[in-house]
């Protein structure tokens, strides 16, 4: 069987390697047109399209999301009565505002997309195996702002598969990066007009009040865990200065290193929001984002797995580095997964033009493929080595279970004490 897995794993890495022009067009046709948020249709019809010429692919475009979707092969192989080993590979493709793939999500899409198609190969290429396989590609929008794939668990996208598989550009190789948990909010200021100068008493100021929480907020973060981050801006200040400004707008990012913890930083920042509002004579309203984003539960049985495979490919890894949010983090808590980072043959940094011009360079193709050929390889080892995916199930039920005992003990503490 071993032998198996390796000549397995080499037909996946053969079979991308073959498909490395259409990958990259795929790829490249993501990255020069950038989209945001639930807005990604081209993105959506390019990878659509690519999979309904793709031999074998079941595709259901606009996949419970306009801009999402779902293909799917098999299951094949294996001998009747033996349970289906369902492999889902999600791919990102929403870019950033202004600054485009900057965190290159056409990559994630890439990558995504090369580990299915390695993957589908190499079992077709190989004799017959024990267990029926189904391999599911989930084009997952929104990751930036919004949170697609929490949508996506919402609506049950997730049920049925075994494991899940995405990768991450970044600086480094690395299994595994802290990925916080993370809510944002809207919050905006309604006040009143005047003559900022002939009847200054006259008006009420939203600009004093957006001020006024921002320093709320600053001196509130001596009092947060070192973990824990907040940071915003102010999206709207006033249209004059001879006018005293009626309206202001600032939009904040909330993270905690356990969801848990996500009540407690939320009632935090609104009692500074809303005391600007007291303070100013303004009202509020504050408008947090429908999904909040958890933190990555981490499968080290994947993790090891993955590394394993990374390094017989020649990767190097280091457990240094990013520390973003990502809605990963929910799947995460559903499914077991991994959402390694990898190099892409740039020092930038994420959220950076720099960065935008790494992603869409030829020099991240070969890392890119690397990488989807690592992703497709741990596969294989779920699929064919005997107790793997009962021992990656196992870890996950243990990891459930201590977040379980973790939310009592918490509502029990909070319970106990005064809300902040
Ligand atoms: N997955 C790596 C981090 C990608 C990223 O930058 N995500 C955003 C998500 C923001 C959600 N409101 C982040 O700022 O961490």
């Amino acid at each position: 069987m071993a032998e198996k897995l390796q000549a397995l794993k080499q037909q996946v890495c053969s079979s991308i390697d073959e498909a490395k022009d259409k990958l990259h067009r795929l790829g490249d046709a993501i990255w020069r047109l950038p989209e945001l948020a639930y807005e990604e249709r081209q993105a959506h019809d390019t990878l659509v399209r690519f999979f309904t010429q793709e031999k074998g692919w079941t595709v259901e475009a606009h996949y419970k999301l306009e801009t999402a979707f779902r293909a799917t092969w098999g299951p094949v192989g294996g001998a009747d009565g033996e349970s289906v080993v369902h492999v889902g590979f999600l791919c990102e493709y929403d870019a950033l505002p202004a600054i485009g793939h900057a965190c290159g999500h056409n990559l994630i899409a890439e990558s995504g997309a090369a580990a299915a198609v390695g993957l589908k190969a190499a079992l077709e290429s190989g004799e017959a195996w024990p267990v029926p396989v189904k391999v599911t590609v989930l084009g997952t929008p929104a990751e930036e702002d919004g949170g697609g794939k929490v949508d996506l668990l919402r609506e049950g996208a997730f049920e049925d598969l075994d494991v899940v598989f995405m990768a991450h550009p970044t600086q480094k190789n690395a299994t595994y990066l802290p990925a916080v948990a993370v809510h944002s909010v809207l919050v905006k200021y309604r006040g009143r007009t005047a003559h900022a100068s002939a009847y200054p008493w006259e008006g009420v100021n939203a600009l004093d009040a957006a001020v006024m929480a921002y320093s709320n907020i600053s001196v509130l973060r001596q009092q947060l865990r070192p973990e824990w981050r907040i940071h915003g801006i102010i999206k709207h200040g006033g249209v004059k200065p001879n006018i005293i400004p009626d309206y202001s707008e600032l939009e904040y990012y909330l993270r905690t290193s356990s969801h848990l913890d996500l009540p407690n930083i939320r009632a935090k920042a609104e009692a500074c929001f809303r005391a600007a509002a007291m303070a100013t004579g303004c009202e509020v309203e504050l408008l947090f984002q429908k999904n909040e984003f958890y933190e990555v539960l981490r499968n080290r049985t994947l993790e090891d797995l993955y590394e394993e495979n990374g390094k017989a490919l020649g990767m190097k890894f280091t457990t240094e580095g990013f520390s973003g949010s990502t809605d990963f983090g929910n799947v995460s808590h559903a499914v077991p997964g991994i959402h390694p980072y990898f190099y892409i043959g740039s020092e930038a940094l994420n959220h950076t033009a720099e960065y935008t011009a790494a992603s869409g360079a030829d020099e991240a193709q070969l890392y890119t493929r690397r990488t989807a050929k690592a992703l497709a390889m741990t596969a294989l080892d779920v699929i064919f080595s005997p107790g793997v995916l009962d021992k990656v199930k196992q870890e996950f039920r243990e990891a459930k279970r201590r977040e379980e005992r973790n939310c009592k003990s918490r509502n029990i503490e909070n319970g106990d004490q005064h809300q902040p």
